[in-house]
């Protein structure tokens, strides 16, 4: 009885789950039931009037068993009757009655049944995009490091995942008080009976209930645990099969490589569900035979008793059909009990993401400075530095240098050297680890970090390629003025995003990237040139430029340079580029190695001090002589 012995350890002490946690002991699964108030307030929230009218409707309904087998035991009772008396005073006046009664009963029983599955699904829709909806909204603000914690993703995705089965655990939670609701009213008639019938009722039930509850646990576990693969195998559904990958998965020849990955990981994760759902069938199978056995000692009782003369006939069918109704609830409630409680563990995972809270949001408890228009000073790095989460190593230290208003700074530094991480700093999608920036001389964070943002504009390399329209895509750069077509269409102007708008077919209207039926794909320059009209479009106090030509050919990296002076007239800008031609143009250079400050000056200043700079210049001006 391996299932057994297993069994008792889920309930006692803790056997390990597959995820190499403890397994959930009965107390922990009753306990995630607590869970339970905050679900149905949620659901309250959703729509106030369909979960009125879908818990009195249910109320109703949960009143009709017993009111049907009532008007069964009168009619059979009153047929008896009437079958006894001399045929010439037999009329079927009270029993025709008694039969519409019932008939009218099952028409309303069904018509509620119907009602109920509506409302069921109108506020399960409603729900579900309710949480969808919550979670976007959550997500979007939380910090850019809680994206990059692993285990983030996972509760995420868990969270994620459930949105339909959080509708499937509302009618659930709806369907087990109505149950409950019908089973208290039929044992008040089993019990007037003989109470002894209600506890013949549980032991044939409870070991089912037990056994259930035991391989949900089970099931859930392993699923909870195989969250990590279940991401990975996303991951390689995906990467084998989309638009963004195919081309290199086909030039490599990586199909066979993936498909491997994943038919070993599913392999073994249908292995272990296989063992499980066998052995969940087999074990069913004998608590059912368990129940069945139950249910006929109580039918054997109840038949004497009508033999001897106790009870009449139409007793005899009230209380078997009762016993017979009251046993089928009383399992539903049971196993559904163990599959409410596991859809309350998976609620876990969804209140824990929306337990999660940004760090990096406006500090209520302390003075929110206004944002300075314009920038006096500038931004000062006071010995800043800045380690990545999980990261052993410093990204940038002991940064110190002044970003005056109105400069134009370039950063340069080898790959990896943390230019990029300055700038996620500079817009707070991080806080540094150690030492403080200052704007104005006033710690950033002292200021609200949403206005921060609506102040700095940045274009990381890495930029976004929205499977939107042309004009939408320049307009993410300032999102409400996403109507105003002549801004718009200025800000392409200035990014030479114009020219690459008036070659689609259906100029700033097209939809562009692959993903969509009508979507038109661009080159890797003409999108650049969509990204860096974004920054136009934002026109904001500071803008932050990371690679922004990279991708450019010479000729239109030269204008972008030629106009980016004079269109960033007296606004701060920071520009990243490996391109010296690129980098000579900027105020001053901040030259950076391993994170940390090396030198900064103008272009002239560094190339006469002959270091680094100099050095790096000197390498590339070699590559094209
Ligand atoms: N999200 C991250 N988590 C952990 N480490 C990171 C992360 N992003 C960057 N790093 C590390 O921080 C260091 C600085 O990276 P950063 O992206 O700032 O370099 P960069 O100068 O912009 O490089 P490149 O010229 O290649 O764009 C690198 O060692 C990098 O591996």
């Amino acid at each position: 009885m391996s299932w057994f012995s297993d069994f008792l350890t889920t309930i006692s002490a803790k056997k390990p789950r597959p995820d190499g946690k403890p397994a959930l002991s009965v107390r922990e699964r009753v306990s995630a039931l607590r869970n339970l108030p905050a679900f149905l307030r949620l659901i309250w929230e959703t729509s106030p009037g369909l979960t009125l009218g879908n818990a009195s409707l249910r109320l109703v309904r949960a009143a009709l068993p017993l009111a049907m087998l009532y008007v069964g035991q009168l009619l059979l009772d009153a047929v008896v009757q009437l079958s006894r008396l001399p045929a010439a005073e037999r009329t079927l006046t009270p029993v025709l009655g008694l039969l519409a009664l019932e008939f009218g009963l099952a028409i309303l029983s069904d018509g509620l049944g119907r009602a109920v599955a509506l409302l069921d699904s109108l506020l399960g829709d409603l729900f579900a995009n309710r949480s969808s909806v919550r979670l976007m909204e959550h997500a979007a603000e939380l910090d850019l490091d809680q994206f990059e914690d692993s285990t983030f993703y996972d509760k995420l995705e868990r969270a994620r995942r459930q949105t339909l089965s959080r509708t499937v655990l509302m009618a659930q939670v709806l369907s087990q008080a109505q149950d409950v609701i019908t089973m208290l009213f039929l044992a008040v008639g089993l019990a007037a009976f003989n109470p002894w019938l209600l506890l013949l009722l549980l032991v044939a039930v409870i070991p089912a209930f037990l056994g259930e509850s035991h391989f949900n646990e089970r099931s859930y576990s392993l699923v909870h645990g195989w969250t990590p693969e279940r991401r990975e195998l996303d991951y390689l559904r995906q990467t084998g099969a989309s638009d963004e990958t195919a081309k290199e998965v086909k030039i490599f020849g990586l199909s066979g490589f993936l498909i491997d990955r994943f038919r070993l990981l599913s392999d073994e994760f249908y292995q272990k569900n296989k063992r499980l759902v066998i052995r969940r069938a087999g074990w069913g199978a004998f608590f059912a035979a368990v129940g069945a056995a139950g249910y006929y000692a109580a039918y054997v009782y109840i038949i004497t008793q009508a033999v001897g003369g106790r009870i009449s006939i139409g007793q005899l069918t009230f209380l078997a059909g009762s016993f017979a109704r009251m046993r089928g609830l009383l399992e539903g409630i049971l196993s559904r009990f163990s599959t409410v409680a596991e859809g309350a563990l998976y609620l876990q995972d969804f209140f824990d993401f929306f337990h999660l809270q940004p760090r990096i949001r406006r500090d209520d408890s302390r003075p929110v400075r206004p944002f300075p228009r314009p920038i006096q000073q500038g931004f000062t790095f006071d010995n800043v530095g800045f380690k990545y989460r999980n990261a052993e190593k410093w990204a940038v230290r002991n940064l110190s240098f002044t970003l005056q208003a109105g400069e134009k700074l370039a950063l340069v530094g080898e790959n990896g050297a943390g230019k990029t991480t300055l700038v996620k700093l500079l817009s707070r999608l991080y806080d540094p680890t150690e030492g403080r920036i200052l704007l104005d001389g006033h710690d950033l964070r002292d200021y609200d970090p949403a206005e921060l943002r609506q102040e700095i504009g940045v274009i990381f390399q890495d930029f976004v390629r929205f499977q939107l329209s042309a004009g939408q895509n320049l307009a993410v750069g300032r999102i409400e003025q996403k109507d105003d077509q002549p801004r718009i269409e200025q800000a392409a102007a200035q990014s030479l995003a114009d020219s690459v708008v008036r070659k689609l077919p259906e100029g700033y209207n097209q939809i562009i990237g692959r993903r969509f039926a009508k979507g038109v794909d661009l080159s890797g320059g003409e999108w650049q040139k969509i990204a860096l009209g974004r920054a136009y479009m934002r026109d904001a106090q500071l803008l932050i430029l990371d690679e922004p030509t990279a991708a450019l050919d010479a000729r239109a990296e030269y204008e972008v340079f030629q106009r980016f002076k004079d269109l960033t007239q007296g606004k701060t800008a920071v520009l990243i580029s490996h391109r010296f031609s690129t980098v000579r143009m900027a105020d001053r250079i901040l030259v950076i190695e391993n994170g940390q400050f090396v030198e900064i000056g103008s272009h002239e200043e560094l190339l006469a001090r002959g270091g680094r700079y100099a050095e790096l210049f000197q390498l590339q001006a070699a590559g094209y002589r």
